[in-house]
């Protein structure tokens, strides 16, 4: 465990391709969000759950996590994005790094955030540490210096939304994939999100 850094999970989504609440479905028998938590646990003495005011998670949290629960805007129906949530979670935070994770990542992997820890960098001007897949960052499983949080105010009070827009005007060091064929098939595929009931089919 690194003192130095905290944990953000994002589970305040709407679950709206899924058809049902992602964060409880269960992957071997546990629900996600709980299985996130648990790794998160073992990687951080600090981790924040950022859920919608609506949902009651407090059967599958654990009770060492800390639940900030997101205020419903009287004229929106739906909940405001995960930049919002991020904001929300890094304002708890006291560390110098956090780790962001969504709650829909089902081949998460403690031991490859551990060694993607290593590589968190030195120099002040990096704010984030993030893999990149396909399409591009990967901002929900990845590294954010805590003090990025004013860069974010700004860009949200100048209208921006989303994360891919933001990271595009950041300093952002990308992560590393190990050099060893098998390694980097397991960090590649612990990005996947199952965002889809046919996503579920693909892990069950
Ligand atoms: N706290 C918080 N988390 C969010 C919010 N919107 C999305 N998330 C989380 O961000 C992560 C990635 O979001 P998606 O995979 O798109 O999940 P989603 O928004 O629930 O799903 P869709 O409605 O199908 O887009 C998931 O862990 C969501 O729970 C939000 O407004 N607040
Ligand atoms: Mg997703």
């Amino acid at each position: 465990m690194n003192p130095a850094i905290s944990v953000i999970i994002l589970a305040g989504g709407q679950s709206s391709r899924m058809g049902r609440d992602k964060a409880l479905i269960r992957v071997e028998g546990i629900p996600l969000l709980q299985r996130t938590c648990a790794i998160a646990l073992q990687r951080a003495p600090e981790v924040f759950v950022v859920t919608s005011a609506l949902r009651d998670y407090s059967k599958v949290v654990p009770d060492r996590c800390i639940l900030i629960k997101e205020p419903l805007l009287a004229n929106e129906s739906k909940p405001q994005g995960p930049l919002v949530g991020f904001i929300q979670g890094l304002k708890q935070v006291k560390t110098e790094w956090v780790l962001l994770l969504a709650c829909d990542l089902p081949r998460l992997n403690q031991e490859i955030l551990q060694r993607w820890m290593l590589q968190l960098p030195p120099i002040n001007d990096v704010i984030a540490l993030l893999p990149q897949g396909e399409k591009g960052w990967e901002p929900l499983c990845g590294f954010y210096r805590t003090d990025c949080l004013p860069s974010l105010n700004q860009f949200r009070q100048q209208g921006g939304r989303s994360f891919q827009g933001w990271l595009a005007q950041a300093s952002v060091q990308t992560i590393q994939f190990s050099d060893d064929p098998d390694t980097k098939r397991q960090e590649q595929a612990m990005l996947f999100n199952c965002n889809t009931p046919e996503d579920l089919r693909q892990i069950s």
